[in-house]
């Protein structure tokens, strides 16, 4: 067992049994290390959940305090499979959320639980599909055409933020393709939207502190979250009613996914109405709004993340930059000069690239599961009791050296099919697994790969005075931020 002296018992297989046991046992002192590295910020989620993995190479699973509960490391790739995929109906709920709690992200579909999940998911995945995805590949490239008048401008600079530029970009592409409106943040940088998604993912003190607050006191939480949400989601609100009153007449329907979201709502009315003992899904304006936040969220944060992390990567490799833009150009030559949705398909070393910057740069920490029914972990004889949760540590499975030798350089052949395949499985998740994997990973990749390639044909970038190397992440940061922003040099082709 390890403790790091401030409280937190983290265990191996032995221990992990009355770990997981003791959570009645459990004080408030015993809070741990873990939870306050997270809440101070003095480490970022990846090295907090990375440095226990490390600390029990050879385990299957490691048991360890998050707050006050006790929760599981999963470690080893052939449990990670049997929990995300083979034996998914006992783990169907990411958290367990309280049915009070006032959050209105808590209605989106990443938190809702079982049956409802499924019923909302299954309606949402249509949005993403083949059909679907072609138009969004226009709507996509059409607004990279305005990113390209915003970055020639700024070829002139010596340093270059590149993240707001891309999250100009993103605000105004998850606008067309999911809210079917015009965020205008690419021609307006005080865009209200473009504010919001900045605002989203930073995590301060004061939050941090609220999810200590959700475990000791929810009462008081729940008041405090309902406040907060109320003025933190207003401009959505009202933007969400004024399209719906919008789109009442037939002709102005259009087919995107705030329509279909709209659809669900009016049916779902129809049915409560209809049936007495109706216990579905109840989707109503608070659920469609959390839905939307949580896609616009997700869309901003993930294309401009990942992108700006790319970018930099290609700026510190430029024989990794040729090589990029060779393919980019040849594709494009062979399409007269076009970039298409078939001709995306034709370039496996932006892939292998994208793919590399995932795993390398923008890990998640974990994702996490709850035990829905009693589940006996395969090969051991430890039981999982209903709500037992459990985590994947991503970040220090995509950064085991003994999956990806030297991982903190920067390599994308290690994604060609033949080094693919010498892995075990389960070793490269980004977007997670099974059915409650990313609804969204052929939309964000495609996204990627759109950028990718209009910026690598038209700009070559190079590292410059204020290129922090390496990267620090920022220890309070959702996402893989990084301590201060990524700044290139970009000069026009
Ligand atoms: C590079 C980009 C992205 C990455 C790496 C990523 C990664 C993930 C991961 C790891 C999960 C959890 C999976 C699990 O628990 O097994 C997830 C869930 C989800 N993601 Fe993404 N995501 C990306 C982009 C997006 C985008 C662009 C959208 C929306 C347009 C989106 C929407 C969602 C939703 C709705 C869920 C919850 C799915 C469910 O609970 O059924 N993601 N994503």
């Amino acid at each position: 067992a390890v403790s790091d002296g401030l409280g937190t018992r983290v265990g191996a297989v032995d221990q992990a049994r009355e770990i997981v046991k003791d959570a009645e046992d459990s004080l408030p002192g015993e809070a741990g290390a873990l939870g306050n590295k997270l809440i101070f910020g003095t480490k970022h989620a990846c090295h907090v959940y990375g440095d226990i993995y490390k600390a029990f190479p050879n385990e299957q699973f490691v048991g360890f305090y998050e707050l006050l509960r006790p929760n599981l490391l999963i470690n080893d790739p052939q449990l990670i499979e049997s929990i995300l995929v083979k034996d998914f109906s006992h783990f169907t709920n990411r958290v367990h959320i309280n049915k009070d709690d006032a959050n209105p992200l808590f209605k989106s579909m990443f938190f809702m639980q079982s049956e409802h999940w499924k019923s909302l998911r299954g309606r949402m995945v249509t949005s993403f599909s083949a059909s679907k995805m072609k138009v969004m590949f226009t709507l996509m490239n059409k607004c990279a055409s305005s990113l390209d008048s915003v970055l020639s401008e700024k070829c002139q600079e010596d340093a270059v933020v590149i993240q707001n530029i891309i999250e100009r970009y993103a605000t105004d592409a998850i606008g067309y393709c999911a809210f079917g409106l015009n965020f205008n943040a690419l021609s307006e940088p005080e865009s209200e939207f473009l504010k919001f998604g900045q605002s989203f993912f930073k995590n301060s003190l004061i939050t941090s502190l609220m999810d200590i607050l959700r475990n000791v006191i929810p009462e008081t939480y729940n008041w405090i979250k309902f406040l907060e949400s109320r003025q933190k989601y207003v401009k959505f609100y009202y933007t969400l009613k004024q399209s719906d009153e919008l789109r009442k007449s037939e002709s102005s329907r259009r087919n995107d996914l705030l329509q279909l979201m709209f659809d669900f709502r009016d049916e779902c009315q129809l049915k409560t109405q209809k049936e007495k003992n109706y216990n579905g899904v109840i989707v109503d304006d608070v659920v469609v709004l959390a839905n939307m936040i949580l896609i616009f969220a997700a869309s901003f944060i993930s294309a401009s993340s990942v992108l700006s992390y790319c970018l930099y990567e290609l700026a510190l490799h430029p024989e990794i930059q040729r090589r990029l833009r060779d393919e980019v150009l040849s594709i494009l030559k062979a399409n007269n000069g076009e970039l298409t949705y078939d001709s995306l398909k034709q370039m496996k070393y932006a892939e292998m690239v994208i793919c590399e910057t995932l795993r390398k740069d923008n890990s998640i920490p974990i994702i996490r599961r709850t035990c829905t029914s009693p589940y006996k972990l395969p090969g051991t004889d430890l039981i999982l009791n209903i709500g037992q949760p459990v985590a994947i540590p991503v970040y220090a499975i995509h950064n085991d050296e003994k999956y990806y030798p030297n991982p903190d350089r920067f390599d994308p052949e290690r994604f060609t099919p033949e080094n693919i395949a010498s892995r075990p499985s389960y070793t490269y998740i980004p977007f997670g697994d099974g059915p409650r994997m990313c609804i969204a990973m052929r939309f964000a990749k495609m996204q990627l790969k759109i950028l990718l390639a209009r910026i690598i044909s038209n700009y070559e970038t190079y590292p410059c005075s204020k290129t922090e190397i390496p990267i620090k992440l920022h220890p309070r940061s959702m996402g893989s931020s990084p301590i201060n922003p990524i700044q290139l040099r970009i000069q026009k082709l």
